[in-house]
């Protein structure tokens, strides 16, 4: 889907420090959550620092051929003209590319709204599991087909009638599914509340966080029983707050956060401070543990390090994506450290517990693949390696960190292959990442 021109692979010559300042591109949580309550709701939304990459564009593409108008202003405004709760087009084909945040909340939205909608992705999303969404919708009237392997997209939306009181969710394999029904509830609300129970383990809590907060700025209470039960009363309709500024992406900070605490610093990230909403800035206090220095401002933060950085052994279920930096991090502790609850690392854009043990081997590292699990001792010194990315944008940007290794290998260039799935998320990261990539001390 990206235009930009991205080489074969891209060799990163080994550097000594990291230094500078990034601002980052928006957040892609909040982004695509954004434009679809701005689609939902009744008025004109101004958004403000959209992320512009591969999955935004899914969801901006998606909402053209389901009529709802939206315009580009300039590089960094959007104006979306919600539909107030309808849609203008009935029925739509839609290309869903890889994106969890498009496709799992367009799967509820459109199947309360009804129509006869297909909705489709890259093979990959075509192995990532959609079936707990799907099963809690048709349960309560929805009638969604699958078209290729049950439990998968594609997927076929019929009319159904969806008015439930109550409905179940399970949570264990992506919040996004609660997350999808949450933002599909005022449309199920119209006469009495709706209430939706998590069954089971609910994972990645901080996402439904954002969800929250997204939904109170568009009009719309949800009252919380913990994590177990959400209930939104009837009569609440999406209305646009006028004008909205999507936070920098606190997922992609990781990966210059990790460089400063690698590589000495200071590294600032701008965009995200300490009153984000995003979950994921919970990585810089992981860093922290490591045992590098970390400030944050209103709408900044900085990493740097004056010693090697410390092994760590915590649960990362709160920010499964920021910890496959972490793990790429452990490579410069001085011990061995362990990345609990990361089952779902498995379900992502590839196979992320078996990637990342496979590539961490390249460069010398000791892994121990659990199930959910993930143990890493570093070698001495990181061999310089050709490394695979598997179509995952994360994959490709952690991985850039392997060449922050610069005294021991001079010379010795680490390879990324097929760097263009950074397009994701995070389109500029290589020009990026490059900024602050110093090959000198001072
Ligand atoms: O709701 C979201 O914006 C996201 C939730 C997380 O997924 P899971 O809930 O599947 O872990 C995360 O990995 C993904 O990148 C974005
Ligand atoms: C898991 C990810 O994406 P998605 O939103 O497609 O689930 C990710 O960006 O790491």
């Amino acid at each position: 889907m990206q235009s930009k021109h991205y080489p074969q692979h891209i060799d990163l010559e080994p550097v000594m420090h990291a230094r500078g300042a990034v601002r980052l591109p928006g957040s892609k949580s909040i982004s695509n959550r954004t434009l679809l309550l701005a689609a939902l709701a009744e008025g004109t939304t101004v958004i403000h620092d959209l992320l512009a990459s591969d999955d935004t564009l899914v969801m901006l593409g998606a909402l053209r051929e389901l009529g709802i108008g939206w315009e580009q202003k300039n590089d960094h405004t959007h104006v979306v003209h919600g539909s107030g709760g309808t849609l203008p087009n009935a029925k739509a084909d839609l290309f869903m590319g890889n994106a969890g945040t498009a496709i799992r909340p367009l799967t509820a939205a459109l199947a309360v709204i009804g129509g006869d909608f297909t909705l489709h992705g890259v093979s990959r999303m075509h192995e990532r599991p959609i079936g707990d969404l799907v099963d809690a919708l048709n349960a309560v009237g929805a009638r969604i087909e699958y078209t290729g392997n049950p439990g998968y997209p594609p997927l076929h939306i019929r009319p159904g009638q969806v008015a439930p009181e109550r409905m179940a969710v399970r949570g264990n394999v992506s919040s996004q599914f609660l997350t999808a029904l949450l933002m599909a509830a005022p449309l199920m609300a119209k006469e009495h509340p709706v209430t939706i129970e998590v069954v089971g383990e609910l994972i990645s809590k901080p996402y439904i966080e954002i969800t929250l907060n997204l939904m109170g700025r568009f009009g719309v209470a949800v009252e919380q029983d913990g994590w177990r039960a959400f209930t939104v009363r009837p009569g609440q309709r999406y209305t646009s707050p006028g004008s909205i500024r999507v936070e920098g992406d606190a997922s992609s900070a990781s990966y210059f956060l990790a460089a400063g605490a690698i590589a000495g610093g200071p590294v600032r990230v701008e965009g995200v401070g300490r009153d984000s909403i995003q979950g994921d800035v919970r990585f810089a206090d992981a860093l922290e543990l490591m045992g590098a220095r970390v400030t944050r401002g209103d709408t900044w933060i900085e990493a740097s390090a004056d010693a090697p950085l410390k092994a760590i052994d915590a649960d990362f279920n709160h920010i499964p994506d920021a910890a496959m930096t972490i793990a790429v991090a452990a490579l410069y502790a001085d011990g061995t450290s362990t990345l609990r609850n990361i089952a779902s690392w498995r379900v992502k854009e590839t196979d992320r517990l078996a990637a990342m043990a496979a590539e961490l081997r390249k460069v010398g590292a000791i892994v121990e693949e659990g199930a959910d699990y993930l143990r890493v001792t570093p070698p001495a010194e990181l061999t310089p390696a050709t490394i695979d990315t598997y179509d995952d944008h994360r994959m490709a940007m952690c991985f850039s960190l392997a060449s922050l290794d610069g005294a021991a290998r001079r010379g010795n260039a680490m390879r990324i292959n097929d760097p263009k799935c950074v397009a994701k998320t995070f389109p500029d990261y290589f020009e990026t990442f490059a900024s602050i990539a110093k090959d000198e001390l001072f």
